[in-house]
């Protein structure tokens, strides 16, 4: 279980000086800004909940996992992880967690990704059997068998990304803190480390806590999301409840034999061509059904389809909402 409460951390940052005589001036004076990353942060997550936690740049969530891998301390606040506080009882805390950035690395750059392997066994004090088990374990579903003798410096970001993750459950954590695991990473391995995630998810019930730009990866995987923008949790709930909630508009493609295209109200022509015609749905002035009702009045209709609300949609309703 994860518990926040209340979690404030203020960054001191040196001006940054425009002119020449007032950088001259800051040699003697220096001055100084203050970046609110996190006003007072709360959630919980219960244990093999796997939790979206979404904003844009500069929101605060890499400062949140920060703090809760116990790398960074709030200035106020509490974090409780397993009954622990991340940043007070380091070394058997760090037992229950596996952490992956993105932007990265944890294996030793020169080295063949299985002596950073075995380095980890040791830090962690891993059974010899358990090491064994999870190294073939996760080597085959990561296939990642034939690189491990590879030093880290000459693998692709897509085969050290599957490294790292590795890496990072060797141990066998109950927490998985992954800051954006795909990023710069291509389709095949995108969906690779995605599959991977959901498996230890529900296999293992291991809880994972995944900060993403990438929406596809927060609709392929998780069912609740948390939301913060300038430092503060502005929402957290299920996925599929917001995405109906933020997105009134849903895009209907109608392809048609014969008939003239007449638009009700709630409708909006988006493109038409050869008898198909692209037309966007104002969920709040008409329903899908009503909607195709109605057009199915003045055209010969083939074929229909509406598409889903993306989580994509939903993030820019959501930004253009809060003004994060
Ligand atoms: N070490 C630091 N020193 C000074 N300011 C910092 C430091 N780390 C973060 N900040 C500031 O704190 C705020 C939150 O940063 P954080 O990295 O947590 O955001 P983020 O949501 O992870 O952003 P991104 O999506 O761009 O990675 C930003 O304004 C950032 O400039």
């Amino acid at each position: 279980m994860i518990e926040l409460g209340n979690v404030c951390k203020t960054f001191k940052v040196a001006r940054r000086n425009a002119s020449f005589s007032e950088a001259v001036r800051a040699l003697f004076h220096k001055e100084y800004d203050y970046v609110k990353a996190l006003d007072n942060v709360s959630f919980k997550i219960n244990e093999g909940e796997m939790v979206g936690y979404i904003g844009p740049n500069g929101a605060g969530k890499s400062s949140t996992i920060k703090i809760m891998c116990g790398i960074l301390l709030p200035e106020s606040g509490t974090c409780i992880i397993n009954g622990r506080t991340p940043w007070k009882d380091r070394i058997k805390y760090v037992k229950d967690i596996g952490v992956v950035f993105g932007q990265r690395s944890q294996l030793w750059w020169d080295v063949p990704v299985v002596d950073s392997f075995e380095l980890l066994r040791d830090i962690y004090k891993i059974d010899e059997k358990i090491y064994k088990e999870n190294l073939y374990k996760l080597t085959s579903l990561l296939n990642i068998e034939t690189i491990i003798k590879t030093p880290t410096r000459q693998l692709s970001l897509g085969q050290r990304m599957r490294c790292e993750i590795a890496a990072s459950l060797l141990h066998n954590p109950r927490i998985l803190f992954l800051d954006e695991p795909t990023i710069g990473l291509d389709a095949v391995s995108k969906i690779a480390v995605r599959d991977f995630i959901s498996k230890i998810n529900k296999e293992e019930k291991t809880t994972v806590i995944l900060t993403t730009h990438d929406m596809q990866d927060i609709e392929a995987l998780t069912k609740r999301i948390i939301l913060i923008g300038k430092g503060k949790i502005l929402l957290d709930g299920d996925l599929n409840t917001l995405k109906k909630q933020y997105t009134e508009q849903k895009k209907i493609t109608v392809e048609y034999a014969s008939g003239t295209l007449s638009l009700c109200e709630g409708l909006t022509l988006v493109e038409s061509l050869h008898g198909r015609a692209v037309i966007t749905i104002d969920t709040n002035v008409i329903s899908v059904s009503h909607a195709i009702a109605e057009l199915s009045k003045s055209l010969e209709v083939l074929d229909i389809s509406v598409a889903g609300t993306t989580a994509e949609e939903m993030v820019v309703s959501l930004y253009k909402e809060y003004q994060i």
